[in-house]
């Protein structure tokens, strides 16, 4: 079966039309400040509006710990498909809000915990993305466990789990071989080393759509 594929952290429109041709399902537009991949939600709405074949891909507001009345603008004005909430803070809130607004929201479980732990809040994740713990949050191109990761597939089926985290074309085929998750969601290992900006390579997102797609 076909793996999804994120690209998180998208800022320029060749990107966009890159992931729109290459069959990418889901972009992430970063929401966050202090990311290096942060683009102001005017920006990225009018980014959105420019480019031919944005709107074939699934949006998804990447935050961390931002107010409800920020989320709720940046719903509106980048007619979100998805809110993924990448911080501390409580995630139900966000995920009563996505509700309202008839969209859906984003799990994200970073590091480790115990499997036998962890619930599933409600209203219900459209999927669990698990991430590295990493300083930053995220979007720092470091592994996570993908034994434990290969687990919690198990433990939260039915629910899709989406692996990210340090995942690059060189060890994406590998990551869907030992993890079998529903997606990839990658940052990182979508640029060329150094980008800066959220910068992405275009041979390594066609690369990425390959392992992904299977030799099928
Ligand atoms: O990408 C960021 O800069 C970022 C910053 C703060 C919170 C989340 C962030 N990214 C979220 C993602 O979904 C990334 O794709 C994920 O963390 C994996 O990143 P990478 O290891 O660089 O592929």
């Amino acid at each position: 079966m076909a793996t999804g594929l994120k690209i998180c952290g998208l800022t320029r429109a060749e990107d966009l039309r890159a992931c729109a041709a290459l069959g990418v399902d889901a972009i992430g537009l970063n929401l966050w400040p202090e990311s290096r991949r942060f683009v102001e939600p005017h920006d990225a709405a009018e980014l959105l509006a420019a480019t031919p074949g944005a709107d074939g891909l699934v949006r998804v507001g990447v935050s961390v710990d931002a107010s409800l009345s920020e989320t709720e603008r940046a719903i509106a004005s980048l007619d979100l498909d998805l809110l993924q909430p990448h911080g501390d803070a409580p995630v139900e809130p966000y995920a009563e809000l996505a509700a309202r607004y008839d969209i859906g929201w984003v799990w994200v479980v970073r590091g480790t915990p115990a499997l036998e732990r962890l619930r599933v809040p409600e209203p219900a994740p459209r999927w669990v993305l698990l991430d590295a713990a990493v300083p930053g949050f995220g979007g720092a191109g470091q592994r996570t466990d993908w034994g434990f990761a290969a687990e919690a597939v198990e433990a939260l089926a039915p629910i899709p789990v989406w692996l990210a985290g340090g995942i690059t074309p060189s060890n994406a085929a590998e990551a869907i071989a030992t993890v079998r998750p529903a997606g990839l969601d990658v940052a990182s290992g979508a640029e060329a080393p150094g980008a800066s900006a959220g910068h992405k390579d275009h041979e390594a997102i066609a690369a990425l759509i390959r392992a992904c797609r299977g030799p099928g």
